[in-house]
């Protein structure tokens, strides 16, 4: 049976897929860019390394001024203000509040891995939200509980983690097994311009989209005060009426990781092309190590994807993974992309351009490779390249007229196809992202003389 909160979607339809239960097909023509579907968090946590530093609550960064807020019960919460605490008192931090300490620092606890304590955390909010409804854990009283509880569990998941709070009367012996199957499967890594901040539960978002390494829309993260928040599903190309609707669950780039991943933590075998082509290839042979041979394999990625024409042209289209030469194939082992990226963040950094230019390129090439057009990593990489020509051409270097107007075009192209793609999931995240910083960039070069 079709939830009652997806059949009143007028963007997609529910219609059964071969092996994954249901598919989400576009129910008219979606323009690149369209939001597809706009949902809250229904429970969240915060990574460690966020705590303190964000609002527990609506998870924004403080303003100016305005330090974070801390829980004078537990001091383990940190908010914005006095809404936002209010808004999580109510709905489960009342709950735990008190045991929140004692629990955190149980050997149990602190037996688990940093996953796992996440899992543990989040798997409380969720509970002590569900014990505040109106009668306790009767999920009926919740649209988003029952859809969670109708979502595909996961192949396994281990042994739940404990729970902090003991309500009266406590759940049903089977509620937490049940909500805890279904963590690994349908769990969100919420990001905030790529950087990943917290885990979430987005129960819509997880009853309607399969996975694909070539998706066609992508899920990014608002925030606004006082807010849960919110996910929305964006189209990364123009989805035609029928069409079905992916996500990414994983990064596309795992080249050799992702098989795995799906297999034990979602329970499929990906059968998209690149997965296909990967596991037609069995083995990715080992990255060299050889500096000349990294070299000539970093030019020749480049010259195959045609990165020069990318740059130039509007009418560019990347070729398939499937199409690259078996000499070549050694560019999809995960150690080349970071070994690239590595270098490229580090000629960058030492100012050594000719390193950065060629490494940039290469890096380039690899993403226009792996991600589908429009994909924010390519749009990041686009900004860092720009940016580091910037810092050589204006900064450290005192270019001749020529050069300058030859750095200016090519500064001014990266910027303008950085924001091309960027532009495609809007923004998102914190303040002050990268399509800001596009326009300051853009701003500041009409200016330079
Ligand atoms: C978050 S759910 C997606 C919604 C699901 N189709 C449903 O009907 O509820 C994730 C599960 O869907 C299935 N799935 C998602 N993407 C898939 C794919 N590309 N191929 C096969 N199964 C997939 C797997 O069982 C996976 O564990």
């Amino acid at each position: 049976m079709v939830h009652s909160s997806l059949s009143t979607l007028d963007t997609i339809e529910l219609r059964p897929h071969p092996t994954a239960r249901d598919q989400a097909l576009a129910k008219a023509e979606i323009p690149t860019g369209s939001t597809i579907l706009k949902i809250p968090a229904f429970a969240t946590v915060l990574q460690f390394s966020q705590k303190g530093n964000r609002c527990d609550h609506c998870m924004r960064l403080p303003t100016e001024g305005q330090p974070l807020r801390r829980c004078t019960g537990c001091s383990a919460y940190w908010y914005c203000d006095a809404q936002c605490q209010s808004a999580q008192w109510q709905t489960h931090h009342k709950r735990i509040c008190k045991r929140i300490n004692q629990f955190t620092s149980s050997t149990v606890f602190q037996g688990l891995e940093e996953h796992e304590k996440m899992d543990a955390l989040l798997l409380n909010h969720l509970v002590a939200s569900l014990s505040t409804l109106p009668t306790a854990y009767n999920l009926e009283q919740s649209q988003e509980a029952t859809l969670f509880l109708s979502l595909l569990p996961g192949p396994s998941s281990g042994s739940e983690p404990p729970l902090i709070c003991t309500i009266s009367p406590p759940p049903k012996a089977d509620l937490i097994p049940t909500l805890f199957e279904r963590f690994g499967n349908n769990n969100f890594t919420m990001h905030s311009h790529l950087n990943s901040i917290a885990h979430g539960i987005f129960p819509l978002a997880s009853r309607s989209f399969n996975h694909s390494c070539s998706p066609n829309a992508a899920p990014k993260y608002t925030f606004s005060a006082h807010q849960p928040v919110i996910m929305e599903v964006v189209a990364l190309k123009d989805i035609h009426q029928g069409e079905e609707i992916c996500i990414p669950y994983l990064d596309p780039a795992l080249t050799q990781t992702k098989r795995q991943i799906f297999q034990f933590t979602y329970g499929f075998n990906c059968n998209c092309p690149a997965c296909l082509f990967l596991n037609s290839i069995g083995h990715i042979p080992e990255t060299p190590t050889d500096p000349d041979q990294l070299k000539d394999l970093s030019r020749r990625v480049g010259e195959f994807v045609n990165v020069d024409s990318y740059l130039k042209s509007d009418k560019y289209q990347s070729p398939s993974m499937s199409e690259l030469p078996q000499d070549l194939h050694p560019v999809l082992n995960e150690d080349f992309m970071k070994w690239l990226s590595e270098t490229f963040s580090k000629a960058s950094h030492e100012a050594n351009f000719d390193l950065a230019a060629e490494s940039g390129i290469a890096l380039l090439a690899l993403y226009l490779l792996v991600y589908p057009c429009n994909y924010p990593q390519i749009g990041m990489h686009l900004l860092e390249m720009a940016k580091t020509h910037w810092n050589y051409s204006f900064v450290i270097s005192q270019p001749s007229k020529s050069k300058e107007t030859e750095a200016k075009a090519a500064i001014s192209r990266l910027l303008e196809l950085a924001k091309r793609v960027l532009d495609v999931l809007g923004r998102e995240g914190d303040e002050d992202g990268p399509l800001a910083e596009i326009s300051v960039l853009q701003n500041l070069l009409q200016d330079v003389q």
